[in-house]
């Protein structure tokens, strides 16, 4: 069976969608794996499946998955593609995504360029989750990063100089600390002044990525919470930047940034199987 699916990208950040309301696909974490594997399938860091929402008020349900096959709760990149894909085929500009972090409002604003609305980013232990209960703000580990909830756990390094700073040496280590017990997305920030950051990010299940969207909003949440940023920033990546705002009065954050088509293909199922 011929599967059809669309490869793009959002700062360098690329996924693999595929529309599962026409294909119905059947996933395992093997299959996974092979699609997302830059050798052996078509490659991308993260797999992105659509099908029919369960709640009315939503245009579409997205699931995440990591190249690993675990999912992932929230994906600020993915979204902000599948904003783009949704609007390729509908010819709209606003859009309400279900994910299981919640619905994700989301507006194109330019052929180009999508905003997001992840929502309200969460600093409770059990909801990040941390296995016990320590400050979110001041994590009891070495550098004494922060950590927050953005729909997915992110731990957040303040250094000094990022070009000092190895990110996959660290981060593969601490992704899978016991402090997480669902690991962690590992965030190194750099910041230049109150609204620009230097950030990259060693994502859970995908290692380092040219940039992470619910990275660069836990960046910001947590500079914000340090008193060491304001509410707007822009957020510089690997793969270019961002802007993230988070709103005062709503305490929602919004996530503004590129998005790119790479191009559509299809591959035949009986070549990944179960
Ligand atoms: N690239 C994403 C985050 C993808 C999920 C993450 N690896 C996790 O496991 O939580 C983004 O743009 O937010």
């Amino acid at each position: 069976m011929d599967i059809s699916f669309s490869k793009m990208h959002g700062i360098g950040n690329d996924f693999v969608i595929i529309d599962n309301s026409v294909n119905r696909i059947q996933l395992n974490n093997n299959r996974i794996a092979e699609l997302c594997d830059r050798r052996y399938g078509i490659g991308c860091d993260q797999l992105i499946i659509l099908s029919a929402p369960k709640d009315k008020k939503a245009d579409v349900y997205v699931r995440f998955f990591n190249p690993g096959g675990d999912e992932a709760g929230a994906c600020g990149n993915g979204s902000r593609c599948v904003t783009a894909w949704l609007h390729d085929k509908f010819q709209r500009k606003n859009f309400t995504l279900q994910t299981s972090a919640g619905l994700l409002p989301t507006e194109v604003i330019d052929a180009f360029t999508v905003k997001v609305n992840m929502g309200q980013p969460k600093m409770n232990w059990r909801d990040i989750p941390l296995q016990r209960d320590v400050d979110s703000l001041y994590l009891p580990l070495s550098g004494e990063p922060a950590a927050v909830s953005m729909g997915n756990p992110h731990v957040t390094f303040f250094v000094e100089d990022l070009s000092t700073v190895d990110p996959v040496f660290c981060g593969q280590v601490l992704e899978k600390d016991p402090l997480f017990p669902e690991g962690a997305n590992i965030g190194f920030v750099q910041m230049l002044d109150r609204q620009n950051m230097r950030v990259r990010v060693w994502e859970r299940g995908a290692g380092l990525t040219l940039a992470c969207g619910s990275g660069a909003c836990a960046s910001v949440v947590n500079a914000v919470r340090r008193g060491l940023a304001d509410r707007y920033c822009e957020v510089r990546m690997d793969g270019g930047n961002l802007i993230v705002e988070w709103d005062e009065a709503s305490n929602d954050v919004l996530m503004t940034g590129p998005v790119h088509f790479s191009f559509t293909g299809q591959f035949n199922l009986d070549h990944y199987p179960l």
